[in-house]
C-alpha cells in the first residue's frame, strides 16, 4: 500500500470531516442503543447499562482534571474546569456523577454496589481507562479533539429519553434527569471543543491526528456497548464476576 500525503483543509472541511465520522460511527447507530431507545430492552438489560456507563461518567471528571492540569493559559483552564463542576458538583450529591446515581437508584441498583464497580464488565473499564489514558498522553489538541463526540451527544439523549419514557414502565422523568442539563452543557463544550480545533489543528498532520482522536473516541463508546450487548442479550454470556441480573445488588 503507498501512503498518500494528507492535504491540508480548510477549516469548514476539516469539520464537515469530523461530522462524516459522527454519521458513522457515533454509538447511536450502535445494534445495544437501538434496542435501549426503542424499548426492545428488558429491565435488568437496562440496569445493566446504567451499572457500566457509570464508570463512564465517574471517570470523565478524572478525565478532565488530567488534560485541565496540562492546559497552558487561564483561560483554557476557566473553559476546562467547569467541565469538572459539572460532573463532581460543588457540594455532596450535587454534578452529573450524583445525577447518574439517581439513575441507577430509580432502576433498583444498589449505591454502593454500582461506585464498587465490582460488576463492571472487563471491557467498560478497559475502555473507559483507554479514553483517561488518551487524555493524558497526547497532544492537547488530541485530547480536546477525542471529546467532540459530544457534537452528537444531544441528538441521542433526546432520542433515548423520549424512547425510554414511552416504552418502559420502570423509567420516570426523575429516573432520567441526568440528561437534562446535559442538553444545554454539550452543546456549550462541544462549541467550545470545535473551535479550539478549528482553530489549531492548521496541518495535514495536526488535522489527520484530530480525526484520528475522534475515531478513537468513537471506538472507546462502540466497544462498550459492544461488551453489553455479548453479556446481556442473548444468548447471554456474563464474564466471571460481572454484575448477574436478579442477584448482586439488583432489586
Ligand atoms: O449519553 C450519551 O450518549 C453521552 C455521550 C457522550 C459522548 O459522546 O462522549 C458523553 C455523555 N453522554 C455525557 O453524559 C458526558 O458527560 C460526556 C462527557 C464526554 C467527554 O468526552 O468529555 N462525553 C460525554
Amino acid at each position: 500500500m503507498t501512503a498518500t500525503n494528507p492535504t491540508l483543509l480548510s477549516a469548514d472541511e476539516l469539520e464537515q470531516a469530523l461530522r462524516a465520522i459522527g454519521a458513522e460511527r457515533y454509538h447511536n447507530r450502535h445494534p445495544f442503543h437501538r434496542a435501549l431507545h426503542d424499548g426492545k430492552l428488558n429491565r435488568a438489560q437496562v440496569q445493566a447499562w446504567a451499572l457500566n456507563r457509570y464508570y463512564y461518567q465517574a471517570r470523565i471528571p478524572a478525565k478532565d482534571a488530567t488534560l485541565l492540569a496540562r492546559l497552558p493559559t487561564a483561560e483554557l483552564r476557566r473553559e476546562w474546569r467547569r467541565r469538572i463542576e459539572d460532573h463532581d458538583g460543588d457540594a455532596p450529591g450535587t454534578g452529573g456523577v450524583a445525577r447518574w446515581l439517581k439513575l441507577t437508584d430509580g432502576l433498583g441498583l444498589e449505591e454502593g454496589y454500582v461506585t464498587s464497580l465490582d460488576g463492571l464488565l472487563p471491557a467498560t473499564r478497559f475502555a473507559v481507562d483507554a479514553y483517561v489514558e488518551f487524555v493524558r498522553d497526547r497532544s492537547i489538541l488530541e485530547a480536546i479533539a477525542s471529546s467532540l463526540t459530544e457534537l452528537f451527544s444531544p441528538t441521542i439523549i433526546s432520542e433515548r429519553v423520549s424512547g425510554m419514557l414511552r416504552h418502559y414502565d420502570f423509567v420516570t422523568p426523575e429516573t432520567l434527569a441526568y440528561f437534562t442539563p446535559r442538553l444545554t452543557q454539550a452543546p456549550r463544550d462541544s462549541d467550545f471543543a470545535l473551535a479550539y480545533v478549528r482553530e489549531h489543528a492548521t496541518t495535514p498532520q495536526t488535522q489527520q491526528a484530530v480525526l484520528e482522536a475522534l475515531r478513537f473516541k468513537c471506538s472507546i463508546l462502540w466497544s462498550m456497548l459492544d461488551a453489553l450487548d455479548y453479556a446481556y442479550v442473548a444468548p447471554a454470556r456474563v464474564p466471571p464476576g460481572a454484575f448477574v441480573p436478579g442477584t448482586d445488588a439488583a432489586r
